[in-house]
C-alpha cells in the first residue's frame, strides 16, 4: 500500500490489507475543494506568500498516523456504534507547545488512562480511548478581537496560529506556527507511542492511582465498592495467571489522537491518498471533529471533511434542529457506515430532555447508526463572580445524566463521554469532592489557554459518578 499526498513523487510505502470501503466523495471533491466554499473561524494571515510556502513544505512531510490506525479506530467505532464498547475522548482544551513535553505527556496520557479503567469497570465494555492530543492547538473563538484596557488586539486563536500574550506582536498570525504545531505533534506522538508500550499503561498503577484518590476524598467511601471490586477483579486475573503487571499485551494499550478540524490549509496538507484502499485520509489525526462553530452545511470545513475517510465527529449544540443534523448526516455518512460519525452533544444541563431525543430520532430514522457521545463541558460554561471562564462539575455530571436518561428511554446505547481535562491540579472548574473549589480558588492555578478543564481529583470523580451510570444503564 501506498499513500501519497499533493507530492506523488514523496510517496511513503506503508504496509495493510484494504478492509474497509471507502468513503463515497461527489467527483467535484478534492483536498482543496473547501476553497470554494465559505470558510469561518479562519485567522487573517498577513503574510499569504508565508502560508503557501509553509503548506508546500507541510504537504512534503510524513503523516503523522497512518490510514490503517485511521481504519481500526473506525472500526472500534463501528462496536461502540453497535452497543459494543464506550467512547472515552479527553484531554486538554487548547494543548500549548511547551506541554508536549515527556512529563506532559505521561500526565495527560495516565489521566485518560485512570478515567478510561473507571469506564471499564462501569460498563463491562472495552472502552476506545481517543485523546485531544498531539494536535489540538486551534481555537475557534466567540470573537475575532479582544479588548483590554481600551486596547483591542486579534483573540488568540490557539498555539498554531498566535501566542496569547497581549501584545500586537504576539497576537500577529504567525503561518510558521503550522509547522510547528506539525513538529509538535510529532513529538508528542512519539512520547505517546512509547509510553503506550510501556509502564504507563500498567492497569496496577492506573487503579493504585484511583485508589488514593478514595483513600483521600471525603466522600470516598462512596467509590469504596467500586475500587475494591476493581482489586478483585486484577487479583482475580492475576490468580488465572493474566499478570496485568507483567503481561505485554495488557501494557500496550491503544490511544488514538484527535483535534478539531478547524485551520483548513493545515489539514489540507496533511491530506493523503492511500492507494490500496482508494480513499484519502487526513493524516493530522486519527479522528477529526467540526466544532459547532464551523458545521454549517455548505461551508468549507463540512466540505473537506466530507471526502476524508476517517471518523468524523460532529458537535451538536443546543440551537441545532432535526432537519440540519439530519442533512449534515446525509453530508457526512450517505452510505451509513458505522464507525463514520461520532455525534457529540453539547447541549448545557437541562436541555437535553427537549432537544437531544428528537435529534437521536431524526438520525436514526434516517438510517444512520453514529456513536452518541456526551460533551458535558462547552454548553455549560459561564463567567464567575470573580471573571473567570468556569464550569460547575455538578451541571457537568447533570448533563450526563441527562445524556444517560434519554438514551435509557429511547432504549438507545450511551455511547461516550468528551471531556476537557488535564492530569495538573490546576483550579478551573467549580466544585469537587476531594478539594473543592469554590470561586475564590480559581486564581490559584488557572492555567487554561482557552476553557476551564477538569483537575484530576474532578476527573477521578466524575469517572466514578460515570462507571455508576453506566452500571445502572447496562442490562444484567
Ligand atoms: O473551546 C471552545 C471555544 O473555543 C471556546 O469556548 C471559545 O471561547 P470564547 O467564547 O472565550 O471565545
Ligand atoms: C470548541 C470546542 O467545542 P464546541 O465546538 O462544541 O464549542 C472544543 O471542543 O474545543
Amino acid at each position: 500500500m501506498t499513500v501519497s499526498g499533493m507530492h506523488p513523487s514523496l510517496t511513503a510505502p506503508l504496509s495493510a490489507a484494504a478492509d474497509t470501503a471507502s468513503q463515497p466523495r461527489p467527483a467535484s471533491w478534492s483536498p482543496s475543494s473547501w476553497r470554494s466554499y465559505p470558510a469561518k473561524q479562519q485567522p487573517e494571515w498577513p503574510d499569504a506568500q508565508l502560508l503557501r510556502r509553509v503548506s508546500d513544505t507541510l504537504s512534503m512531510q510524513p503523516p503523522l498516523v497512518l490510514p490503517d490506525e485511521i481504519a481500526d479506530l473506525r472500526q472500534a467505532l463501528a462496536q461502540v456504534a453497535a452497543g459494543e464498547g464506550f467512547l472515552l475522548q479527553a484531554g486538554d482544551c487548547a494543548e500549548r507547545f511547551s506541554s508536549c513535553t515527556e512529563e506532559g505527556v505521561r500526565s495527560k496520557l495516565s489521566m485518560i488512562l485512570q478515567v478510561a479503567l473507571l469506564l471499564t469497570y462501569g460498563s463491562g465494555l472495552p472502552v476506545v480511548k481517543v485523546g485531544r492530543i498531539a494536535g489540538q492547538f486551534g481555537k475557534p473563538r466567540s470573537r475575532p478581537t479582544e479588548v483590554v484596557g481600551g486596547v483591542e488586539l486579534p483573540a488568540f486563536r490557539g498555539d498554531i496560529v498566535n501566542d496569547p500574550e497581549f501584545t500586537a506582536e504576539a497576537r500577529r498570525p504567525d503561518a510558521d506556527r503550522l509547522l510547528r504545531a506539525y513538529y509538535h505533534s510529532l513529538a508528542a506522538l512519539n512520547v505517546l507511542r512509547a509510553l503506550t508500550r510501556g509502564g504507563c499503561a500498567d492497569l496496577g498503577q492506573a487503579h493504585a492511582w484511583n485508589q488514593e484518590f478514595v483513600r483521600r476524598s471525603p466522600a470516598g467511601r462512596r467509590y469504596e465498592n467500586a475500587a475494591d471490586d476493581i482489586t478483585w477483579a486484577l487479583r482475580f486475573m492475576s490468580a488465572c495467571g493474566v499478570d496485568t503487571r507483567l503481561q505485554a499485551e495488557l501494557h500496550r494499550i491503544q490511544l488514538y489522537t484527535s483535534h478539531e478540524a478547524l485551520l483548513l490549509p493545515y489539514e489540507q496538507a496533511l491530506i493523503r491518498y492511500d492507494e490500496s484502499r482508494g480513499a484519502w485520509f487526513d493524516t493530522s489525526a486519527h479522528m477529526l471533529w467540526v466544532g459547532e462553530r464551523t458545521r454549517q452545511l455548505d461551508g468549507a470545513h463540512v466540505e473537506l471533511l466530507s471526502g476524508i475517510d476517517n471518523p468524523i465527529g460532529v458537535k451538536v449544540g443546543p440551537s441545532t434542529t432535526p432537519d440540519q443534523l439530519r442533512a449534515l448526516c446525509e453530508r457526512l455518512d450517505p452510505e451509513r457506515t458505522a464507525g463514520r460519525l461520532t455525534l457529540i452533544s453539547r447541549l448545557g444541563a437541562g436541555r437535553a430532555d427537549k432537544v437531544l431525543a428528537p435529534l437521536m430520532r431524526a438520525v436514526r430514522n434516517a438510517g444512520h447508526t453514529p456513536v452518541w457521545a456526551c460533551d458535558p463541558m462547552h454548553g455549560n460554561t459561564f463567567i464567575s463572580k470573580s471573571g473567570y471562564k468556569t464550569r460547575r462539575l455538578a451541571d457537568i455530571v447533570t448533563e450526563i445524566a441527562e445524556f444517560f436518561s434519554v438514551h435509557n428511554e429511547e432504549g438507545t446505547h450511551p455511547g461516550g463521554i468528551h471531556l476537557e481535562l488535564t492530569g495538573d491540579d490546576v483550579t478551573e472548574c467549580l466544585g469537587g469532592d476531594l478539594e473543592e473549589i469554590l470561586d475564590d480558588h480559581l486564581g490559584t492555578r488557572y492555567e487554561t489557554a482557552c476553557d476551564p478543564r477538569l483537575n484530576t481529583a474532578q476527573s477521578i470523580e466524575l469517572g466514578f459518578l460515570v462507571a455508576e451510570f453506566l452500571r445502572e444503564s447496562r442490562p444484567g
